[in-house]
C-alpha cells in the first residue's frame, strides 16, 4: 500500500458479493478500505481475509465499547485477522482503552494501529445535551483525545472540524482519523460534522475515511481518481 494515500473506502454493503465487487473496481496503491458492521456481521473473518489476501489494508471498524477484558479479547481476535487499524470508543474510558493497549502489546510492531472514536459525526451538540453530556461538543472531542492519547491510542476518529483544535494538544504523530468527508455537491446524508477533502487534508486529517461518495457513484475507480487528484492540487 502506498503510504501517499489518505483515503480509506467504507465497504457499507450487505454482503461480501457486493463489498467485494466494489473492491475489485479500486486501486490498492490509491486507498485503504473499511469493514464496518453490516458487513461484518454478515460476513464475518473470511471477508476480512479475502480483502488482506486481495491487498488491501484493511480498517475493521467495529468501535469496541465492552468491558476492559472484552475489548481486550476483542481486539486481539481483530488483529489475529491481519488488520491494519482496530478501534473502540474512547468513552469506553481509559481502563478499557489500557486494555486493548495491552492485549495488541505482544504482537509488538506487527500490532494493528489502535484508535478510539470520540464523537460521531453524525452527532451534534443537541445531541450531546440529549445524552446529558454538558460540554460544548468541540470539548468533548478534545477531552475524549487526550485521554485516548493517555490511554496509549494510536490516534482517534473525529470529524474534520476538530482536527486543527486537536493538532495544536496532540502530538505529531497521533492519527487523526476523519468520517464525514464530503466532496462538494454530494449529499450530505446521516452526517453532520462534514468537510471536504481538502478541507479535511489541510486541516491536519491523517486519514479520510470516505463511504457513499465513492460506493454509491456511477464509477467508484473516476470518484476516488477525482478526489484523490483533488488532494494533490490542495
Ligand atoms: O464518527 C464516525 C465513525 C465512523 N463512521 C463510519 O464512516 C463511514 C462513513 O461513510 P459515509 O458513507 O461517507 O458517510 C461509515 O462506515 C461510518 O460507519 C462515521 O461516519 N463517523
Amino acid at each position: 500500500m502506498s503510504d501517499m494515500s489518505p483515503i480509506i473506502v467504507a465497504l457499507d454493503f450487505p454482503d461480501s458479493a457486493q463489498a467485494l465487487s466494489l473492491a475489485e473496481q479500486l486501486d490498492p496503491k490509491l486507498c485503504r478500505v473499511k469493514v464496518g458492521k453490516e458487513l461484518f456481521t454478515r460476513e464475518g473473518p473470511v471477508l476480512v481475509k479475502a480483502l488482506v489476501n486481495s491487498g488491501f489494508e484493511v480498517f475493521l471498524d467495529l468501535k469496541f465499547h465492552d468491558i476492559p477484558n472484552t475489548v481486550a479479547a476483542a481486539v486481539a481476535a481483530a488483529a489475529e485477522l491481519g488488520v491494519w487499524m482496530v478501534n473502540v470508543h474512547a468513552s469506553g474510558g481509559p481502563r478499557m482503552m489500557d486494555a486493548a493497549r495491552k492485549a495488541l502489546d505482544p504482537m509488538g510492531s506487527a500490532a494493528p494501529l489502535l484508535t478510539a472514536v470520540t464523537v460521531l459525526t453524525s452527532m451534534e451538540q443537541s445531541e450531546l445535551d440529549q445524552i446529558g453530556v454538558n460540554r460544548a461538543l468541540d470539548e468533548q472531542v478534545c477531552e475524549l483525545a487526550l485521554l485516548a492519547e493517555r490511554s496509549g491510542m494510536d490516534g482517534v476518529v473525529c470529524s474534520a472540524r476538530e482536527t486543527s483544535m486537536l493538532r495544536e494538544r496532540v502530538a505529531k504523530d497521533f492519527w487523526l482519523v476523519t468520517p464525514g468527508i464530503r466532496p462538494a455537491n454530494s449529499e450530505q446524508g446521516d452526517q453532520r460534522r462534514v468537510a471536504t477533502p481538502a478541507e479535511a487534508v489541510s486541516k491536519g486529517s491523517d486519514y479520510l475515511v470516505i463511504g457513499r461518495p465513492i460506493t454509491r457513484a456511477d464509477s467508484p475507480l473516476e470518484a476516488l481518481k477525482q478526489i484523490a487528484a483533488e488532494l494533490q492540487q490542495s
